[in-house]
């Protein structure tokens, strides 16, 4: 463990090496120390301010000397600007440093919860939330607010010397506001809890419709969705309501304190001031002091609950970015060559118990086009993506140019594997960013070259700006069809070793499904290895081999004429029919 020095001293640093989120803040010692140090001198010269109207009400009143007077009023300019200033550059050293943790962490963030996507930071959403919370914590007035409530026992010290009564009243004051936020909060917890489970619960099923507005609305079904919907917003409602409620009945009692504070000093004082304890003067500091010393443990106790959430979003980024310094560092590798070698694989997707592929084995040489064939359900999806990385391997191994594949580093391994998914979806970018992949070194040729590969130059120079057209949420819309041959360029952007097609012809005609062919023979004849699942024939003829995959074992494997003579279904798949329906018996139930 590495010591490290800050305000001079030196310490262990165990805790903060022990969690990456700390670990980061480490750079910013010297700034907390200082925003600590300020901490220290603003109430000196808070305490100075606030004795400044009792000078002027004691000298000046016995004195009636202008002179003195117009010198305690430019000490009091003096030490007003300062404190000012002083809380001006606090202010702006905490944003700046807040700027720059929140520039550290979004990035590792960001990387984070996209390669940990079930890890302990929840869903990508509230990953940004959580980031959010935390910057808003690190620049705000929260953490002024504890600094300054560190140092607040000065001030009851300073009552305590004037005395020994404001002392016990600053105390009193200050645990009675202390007890009843921490009543009001444990009673009104419940049911605030209840009131973001149910807004949580609204809010997802209100973005889901919306999502699917167009289908749902033409099915008549969007009344019943809004009642749906409205039930459970306004039980949210409710809770919250019952919530403040309970907080106000309880919070009823602070507040007449709170309010009726100036009054209990003045009384408190007006007897001291006949018994001769003290001077009148002494009420205006007392009165600044216990506005000092209660407000920033007032700010604490109205914040709390951005406290606790800064405290729970920390953690959970804290959890995230435990996941990703706990992985195992990978060395850069040569680009593979050689064969992709599956052995008894075992695996699925990391939510289910049971894996959905069997111990399925084969090995693909480069230059050469797999067919993954099978029923539907039988696993070949979740083949694919156990191949390209997608899943880790419960069990077995895959080897691709003799290396195992969980030894790539995942970023470096990507840029030698095309993937078509089932369902493709493109970034807010041109079509020329998204066939690029978003490469900062994209070039006008090898963005060509894909396209070449994929035969697609029909489909760009139809766009409305060719390659500019913006495409994702509020761009261009692709059909079915071009959305998964221009899947089809970016997945063969840079001229992979591997190439994984997920049903790629599933909304291809008969001439664009051609064109795939011949892409998948272009692939093949460069050297790369291509798998391809797929349920028609037209595009088994263009493999070299195939797999039959049902119920997520290997059922066949072999050179394609070889399947097609042992499974001759294959070639003439017999016509689906559906099964005969009793529509009379459908009725009537
Ligand atoms: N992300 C997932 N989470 C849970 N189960 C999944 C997931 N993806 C697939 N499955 C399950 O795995 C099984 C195989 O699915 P898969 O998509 O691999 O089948 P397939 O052979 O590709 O079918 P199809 O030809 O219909 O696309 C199915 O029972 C499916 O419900």
């Amino acid at each position: 463990m590495r010591p490290a020095t800050a305000l001079g001293c030196r310490f262990r640093m165990k805790p903060l090496a022990s969690s990456p989120l700390l670990g980061l803040f480490r750079d910013f010692s010297q700034g907390y120390a200082a925003l600590f140090a300020f901490g220290f001198v603003l109430p000196f010269l808070y305490m100075a301010m606030s004795f400044i109207p009792m000078g002027i009400m004691e000298r000046v009143g016995t004195s009636r000397n202008a002179s003195t007077l117009v010198m305690l009023i430019a000490i009091a300019a003096v030490v007003t600007i300062t404190y000012t200033l002083l809380e001006i550059v606090r202010a702006q050293v905490l944003e700046r440093m807040g700027t720059v943790i929140d520039q550290k962490l979004t990035r590792l963030c960001f990387d984070a919860f996209n390669r940990e996507k079930r890890g302990p930071g929840g869903t990508p959403a509230q990953a940004l939330a959580d980031l959010q919370t935390v910057r808003r914590f690190l620049c705000g007035p929260s953490l002024s607010a504890l600094v300054d409530a560190f140092w607040s026992p000065l001030f009851v010290i300073v009552m305590f010397a004037i005395s020994p009564a404001f002392g016990v009243l600053i105390l009193a004051l200050l645990a009675f506001s202390g007890a009843a936020s921490v009543a009001t909060h444990y009673l009104a917890a419940g049911h605030l809890k209840a009131a973001q489970r149910m807004e949580a619960e609204a809010n997802e099923f209100g973005l889901a419709v919306s999502r699917n507005a167009e289908a749902l609305r033409v099915m008549g079904m969007l009344p019943w969705l809004t009642e749906r919907w409205y039930n459970l917003h306004s039980e949210g409602v409710g809770w919250r309501v019952a919530a403040q409620a309970r907080a106000a009945r309880i919070g009823l009692l602070p507040r007449i304190v709170q309010n009726g504070q100036m009054i209990i000093v003045y009384g408190l004082g007006g007897f001291l001031f006949l018994q001769g304890d003290i001077h009148i003067g002494v009420l205006f500091v007392v009165l600044m002091m216990m506005m000092r010393a209660q407000g920033p443990l007032q700010h604490i106790i109205t914040n709390w609950s951005a406290i606790q959430s800064f405290w729970l979003a920390a953690k959970r980024l804290d959890g995230l970015l435990r996941g990703i310094d706990g992985r195992t560092k990978h060395l850069s590798l040569p680009a593979p060559s050689g064969p992709l070698v599956v052995s008894r694989l075992v695996g699925g997707p990391p939510e289910t118990e049971k894996p959905i592929v069997n111990d399925v084995s084969f090995t693909l040489q480069p230059g050469r086009i797999l067919g993954i064939v099978g029923p539907s359900g039988a696993g070949k999806s979740c083949l694919s993506r156990l191949v390209v990385g997608i899943w880790k391997a419960r069990r077995g191994q895959i080897v691709f140019g003799e290396q195992d594949l969980s030894h790539w580093n995942q970023d470096e391994l990507g840029r030698h594997i095309g993937y078509v998914p089932q369902d493709v979806e493109f970034l807010p970018g041109t079509v020329a960013e998204n066939i690029a992949r978003f490469d900062p070194d994209a070039t006008s040729q090898k963005i060509l070259a894909a396209v070449e590969l994929a035969g697609i130059h029909d489909i760009v120079r139809l766009l409305p700006q060719g390659y500019a057209t913006r495409l994702g949420p509020g761009g261009h819309t692709l059909s079915g069809g071009q959305r998964q041959r221009l899947a089809l360029a970016r997945a063969v952007y840079g001229l992979p070793r591997l190439v994984v097609l997920d049903e790629p012809n599933s909304n291809l005609d008969a001439a664009a499904e051609q064109v795939l062919g011949r892409s998948m023979q272009a692939l093949r004849d460069a050297g790369a290895a291509v798998i391809v699942v797929s349920h028609r024939i037209s595009l088994l003829g263009y493999c070299d081999d195939i797999l039959v995959l049902n119920e997520g074992a290997v059922q066949a494997i072999g050179a394609r004429e070889q399947i097609f003579a042992r499974l001759p279904r294959l070639k003439n798949p017999a016509p689906t029919m559906p099964p005969v329906l009793n529509l009379e018996a459908a009725r009537a139930s």
